[in-house]
């Protein structure tokens, strides 16, 4: 086992965040083979789950091509130091998967919940703790919660055992001074590390990370070559060169995440991840990052405009698991 002296910790997400990106459907072998690189570049927490976390194969979500548990067992199975996260979301997955999960090696969970409903958190926490899970709270959509909401609702998570409270930026909508505000609030009020989770949908991750940082997040999530829903989340191989650049030690081996994602991840991209027109339509109107793919084919289905039905989606102000009013959206602005 390496012991590698870390000034913080980040989350590989293309694992989990990246499923969005491809529909559902990674293999097993793609997930076998991105772990052992990724653990070899000495990358901390590897998380792995369908996008939509344990239990979000669906036709709602998504179906999956592959069994989350599989993936995590086999995930688990073939990393020596790096430790594997799984994502889950009360209402989604269950606390039986949850402990199926904990059983095939998963070593930490995080428990998201939409930024004003942390109340449905505390039992699944509870149950990650005595799972002796590392537990994380994960604040969905941030920007949709003014600033002494979230540190609210932050304190909650805290309060039921999180041992690390995210502020997550799921529309990639936060602007960097909003960052600022609302790490430096949870820093003042909460005891446990803060963690910042951003989206690239306004080219802002990198600079939202950053701003995260400044103001003393320690747990900071990357997706490498951005593979993660909308424009994907802060690309995990550049930040690990900008920390280093700012003295900052993440412990990753920068040649080795660098030759992973140009090696490993970009063969299996099924386009390269880039701004397009739609994914910045989702940090403009503030609309989930995941909604990207179900918008689009949407706009398909009705001979519309995605970018329309992105910000009548912003409009409404839908969260995750709202998934069916894109086809309500799109179908009303097709009768106009
Ligand atoms: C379920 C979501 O995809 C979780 C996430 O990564 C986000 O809100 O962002
Ligand atoms: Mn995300």
């Amino acid at each position: 086992m390496i012991m590698t002296k870390r000034d913080l910790l980040i989350t590989e997400v293309a694992l989990r965040d990246g499923s969005h990106a491809v529909n559902h459907q990674f293999t097993l072998d793609q997930v076998v083979n991105v772990s052992k690189a990724l653990d070899e570049a000495n990358v901390p927490y590897i998380e792995v789950t369908h996008g939509d976390g344990l239990g979000g194969s669906s036709l709602q979500f998504g179906l999956s091509h592959t069994n989350d548990l599989e993936l995590i067992e086999a995930a688990a199975a073939t990393v020596k130091n790096a430790k594997i996260s799984v994502l889950l979301l009360p209402g989604v997955g269950t606390k039986e998967e949850l402990k199926q999960a904990a059983k095939l090696g998963a070593k930490m969970v995080r428990v998201a919940t939409h930024v004003t409903e942390a109340d449905v958190a505390p039992q699944h926490i509870a149950l990650a703790k005595e799972l002796g899970l590392e537990t994380v709270g994960f604040l969905m959509m941030s920007h949709m919660a003014p600033v002494d909401k979230l540190v609210e609702q932050a304190k909650l998570m805290e309060s039921y055992g999180a041992d690390v409270v995210y502020a997550v930026d799921s529309a990639g909508a936060l602007l960097p001074h909003e960052v600022k505000e609302r790490i430096r609030a949870m820093k003042e009020n909460l005891s446990v590390e803060i963690g910042f989770h951003a989206h690239n949908n306004l080219s802002l991750a990198m600079a939202n990370s950053l701003a995260a940082i400044e103001e003393g997040a320690t747990r900071i999530d990357g997706s490498i070559r951005c593979l993660g829903a909308g424009a994907g989340n802060t690309q995990t191989e550049v930040l690990v060169a900008v920390l280093d650049r700012l003295g900052i030690n993440s412990g990753i081996d920068l040649y080795k995440i660098m030759d992973v994602a140009e090696n490993i991840i970009a063969p299996i991209l099924p386009k390269p991840q880039e701004i397009t027109k739609d994914s910045l339509t989702l940090g403009y109107a503030g609309v989930y990052s995941s909604f990207l793919l179900h918008s689009q084919r949407a706009a398909e289905r009705f001979n519309i405009d995605s970018r329309d039905i992105l910000i009548e989606l912003g409009k409404h102000k839908v969260v995750g698991g709202q998934e069916d009013m894109i086809l309500d959206v799109a179908a009303e602005l097709a009768k106009k």
